[in-house]
């Protein structure tokens, strides 16, 4: 944007402000709160199960759907997919019982105008920035290193309420978030959160994220490696309230995921981060193991088992495009490879 103060092209950096880069003349940018009946939906896939559009069979992956038990805090009753990886590991997608329950934190993460701001893309093309807006909080990671640090304690209610959504959501597995990354994409062209892994070694126990607002895909892929290219395996449809959860390091090693929308989302990311120098229990190392090794939780129960078995004797669904991925599309209606 021109600066009509100065006249200088400058960047925006913050959603909700534009800030000349050579005058400071800032200029705030209206944007509307966008709510569960504003927010873009994904066009209807015949193949999708349970969130689940597509996956390949050939990949060994075993999906099973089951009941979350009513004692766990806020997901009692609802229903949950765990994909389990053959490395060990496994991915759990908590499909939202109630959407309307996180209304008021997507509402109310925006009504707070948090300081979301786009970071700069590692690239030949010196100063472009990243088409999505992040905000961090807590310890210090890698993968946010170049972020302004702000502490946890800094987090406003609203903030610390999706936490908690988190924190529960891992209830099963010992963990405590100490670190949160919430990214928002405005509503507009295809945004995508580009294929990457959170298996950074500092990052312990699962890492989850909860969906706000418009419906995202959540694709994963085995890595590619210099003789094989990458197959995308499972294609997760992500919706507002709902939750994915990553467990065990094999789903980081040998899988990394993208996820892909084009209406305007907040996801909120927990991590637990334990930095060097930090004094952690034993029994929490303990539990840890189990959990890295991807055994923390995952059992295949008789009698929930969904679609292994069924698809299995299917057709493989085709998930790729061109031997690469899987098309994405919004309205009006999704290609034939998408649903056959
Ligand atoms: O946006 C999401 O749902 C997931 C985000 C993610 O993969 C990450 O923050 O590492
Ligand atoms: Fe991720």
């Amino acid at each position: 944007m021109w600066c009509d103060r100065c006249g200088r092209i400058s960047r925006r950096v913050w959603v909700y402000k534009w800030v000349c880069e050579g005058c400071q003349h800032t200029i705030e940018i209206p944007i509307p709160i966008y709510t569960r009946t504003t927010i873009r939906h994904l066009p209807p896939s015949r193949t999708e199960q349970y969130g689940c559009r597509s996956f390949k069979p050939s990949s060994n992956i075993r999906g099973y759907l089951e009941r979350i038990p009513n004692h766990v805090p806020r997901f009692g009753g609802w229903e949950r997919m765990v994909y389990v990886f053959p490395e060990g590991g496994h991915v759990h997608h908590f499909l939202a019982g109630n959407r309307e329950d996180v209304d008021g934190v997507y509402e109310g993460l925006q009504r707070g105008r948090l300081p979301f701001r786009r970071m700069g893309v590692k690239s030949r093309l010196n100063g472009l920035l990243t088409s999505n807006f992040v905000l961090n909080s807590g310890e210090a990671y890698a993968q946010a290193s170049n972020l302004p640090a702000r502490s946890m304690t800094e987090n406003t209610r609203i903030e610390l309420e999706a936490i908690q959504w988190l924190q529960d959501a891992v209830y099963e597995f010992g963990t405590v978030y100490n670190q949160s990354h919430k990214n928002l994409s405005l509503d507009g062209d295809e945004k995508e959160m580009h294929w990457h892994d959170d298996g950074e070694h500092t990052v312990h126990g699962p890492v989850s994220s909860l969906s706000l607002g418009s419906d995202a895909l959540m694709l994963f892929r085995t890595k590619p490696t210099p003789t094989q290219k990458p197959k995308t395996v499972l294609s997760l449809a992500v919706r507002h309230g709902d939750v994915v959860l990553m467990v065990g390091k094999a789903v980081q090693r040998y899988y990394e995921h993208c996820v892909r929308v084009r209406g305007h989302r907040v996801s909120v990311t927990g991590r637990m981060v334990l930095n060097e120098g930090m004094r952690v229990e034993e029994g929490v190392w303990r539990v840890l193991e189990g959990v890295e090794r991807g055994v923390g939780c995952a059992r295949r129960r008789k009698g929930r088992l969904v679609f292994g078995k069924e698809v299995e004797e299917e057709k493989e669904v085709e998930v790729e495009k061109k031997g690469e991925e899987e098309e994405w599309d919004y309205p009006p209606a999704p290609p034939s490879s998408d649903i056959e």
